[in-house]
């Protein structure tokens, strides 16, 4: 049986989910983009190599690399799991009683994969008009969506994250991403190598509105041993942080919760856009925003309870205490502040470890790759021209489903 575990951010990865660029970005416009939360449009086939590299580069370092489009396809050849999308996403609410029995029986005509493209890619209602011409149909806007696109499921890292022994579906801050959790809830449910595997699933598998108590995954950091930092950032709410430490606590996998406050700003949007791990005591960091961060320490209290004890000595020292560690090394983004500010915008400070002291990252952000050289970690460098324009690096874009601990 496949094992679903994350230990660490850095022991050795060994299972990945990513999200090859497709018919969403496709159909990313000046005039829809800011909406979709990309900050300009892209250029699909250069990505899509870009993002070949990336996968390519994980696989020449030993890690497994599973595709959301096809995991998502091979949920929906379960009769039951694509009637749950389905009822999810295609019902009467959304659509009203006539539209949404034409967009069904759309759907169910479709292949698997076809199905999958269009759930991930949305639907317009020329192809809907072309494939079952109603007069209604005839009379809307031929360019406008039915379904709108989620281009935003490239950033893996975030609809879904494992910690330790389970996983959390996360509640989305944003409109434009939330029913990405509705196809990893699929996934986890149905799909055969999760079907049967043993894991917990820890918060945002359930129907109900969680409403402000959100959480994504780029504000989670696994830092190991029993540890784990979450960012309260634009997208994590401390009623969201509360909620996944109570099911990390009930279930045992973790022993203390680190939260820490970021400014709720686009460009520090999750923790890991100005704060990643590259080995058991190295961090690379921005330092304007990661310096003297409100930060506290929950742990486990009597009857399920959570005690709360803010953080007098910082979060590096919070950090290090928790790994049982003297000290961390820092390696602060590159180059003078002008540079220093271009490149983390640019996700010079998102990288992913493939094993200790290892690091995927973007290929442009030389000042900081040679901060990073400098200081022993050894950097697989990656072309990222068109990918970043989504503002995502290496770690936004992947979802670790097995990693060593440290
Ligand atoms: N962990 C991350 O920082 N993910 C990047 C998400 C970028 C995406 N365009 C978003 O705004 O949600």
């Amino acid at each position: 049986m496949s094992r679903f575990y994350v230990g660490s951010e850095v022991g050795q990865l060994r299972k990945v989910l990513l999200h090859r660029p497709e018919l969403s970005l496709r159909r990313l416009t000046p005039s829809n983009c800011e909406d979709l939360l990309f900050d300009d449009v892209l250029r699909i086939e250069q990505a899509g190599e870009e993002h070949d590299a990336f996968a390519q580069v994980l696989r020449d370092q030993g890690v497994e690399v599973f595709l959301l489009r096809d995991t998502l396809a091979e949920t929906l050849a379960n009769p039951e799991a694509k009637t749950w999308v389905l009822d999810c996403q295609v019902n009467e609410h959304r659509y009203g009683p006539s539209l949404a029995r034409e967009v069904r029986n759309y759907f169910e005509s479709l292949s698997n994969h076809d199905l999958a493209s269009h759930l991930i890619g949305g639907l317009t209602v020329d192809e809907l008009n072309s494939a079952c011409g109603s007069p209604t149909l005839g009379m809307m806007n031929q360019t406008d969506f039915i379904l709108d696109p989620i281009p935003n499921h490239l950033f893996t890292r975030d609809t879904s994250c494992w910690v330790y022994g389970g996983v959390s579906v996360n509640p989305m801050a944003k409109p434009a991403r939330k029913r990405e959790t509705v196809h990893m809830r699929a996934i986890y449910k149905f799909h055969p190598m999760f079907k049967d595997a043993d894991f917990h699933t820890y918060y945002g598998d359930s129907d109900m509105n969680y409403d402000l108590a959100t959480i994504e995954g780029g504000d989670v950091l696994v830092i190991g041993r029993g540890a784990v930092l979450i960012g309260m950032s634009e997208r994590t709410t401390a009623q969201g942080v509360e909620n996944l430490a109570r099911g990390l606590f009930k279930t045992g996998q973790a022993k203390k919760v680190i939260a820490l406050e970021l400014p709720k700003a686009r460009s520090c949007m999750h923790l890991d856009t100005v704060f990643t791990h590259m080995d058991v005591d190295c961090f690379t960091y921005y330092p304007d925003i990661m310096k003297g961060n409100n930060c506290w320490e929950l742990t486990p209290g009597d009857n399920e309870d959570i005690v709360f004890t803010q953080v007098k000595d910082g979060f590096t020292n919070a950090i290090a205490r928790a790994l049982d560690l003297d000290s961390l090394r820092m390696i602060p983004t590159g180059g003078d502040v002008f540079e220093a500010e271009r490149e983390q915008w640019n996700d010079a400070n998102n990288v992913l470890a493939v094993k200790p002291g290892t690091v995927v990252t973007y290929e442009r952000n030389v000042y900081t790759i040679e901060n990073m050289q400098k200081a022993g970690i050894e950097v697989l460098a990656i072309p990222g021209e068109d990918l970043g324009r989504g503002r995502g690096g290496a770690r936004c874009m992947s979802c670790p489903m097995e990693r060593d601990d440290i």
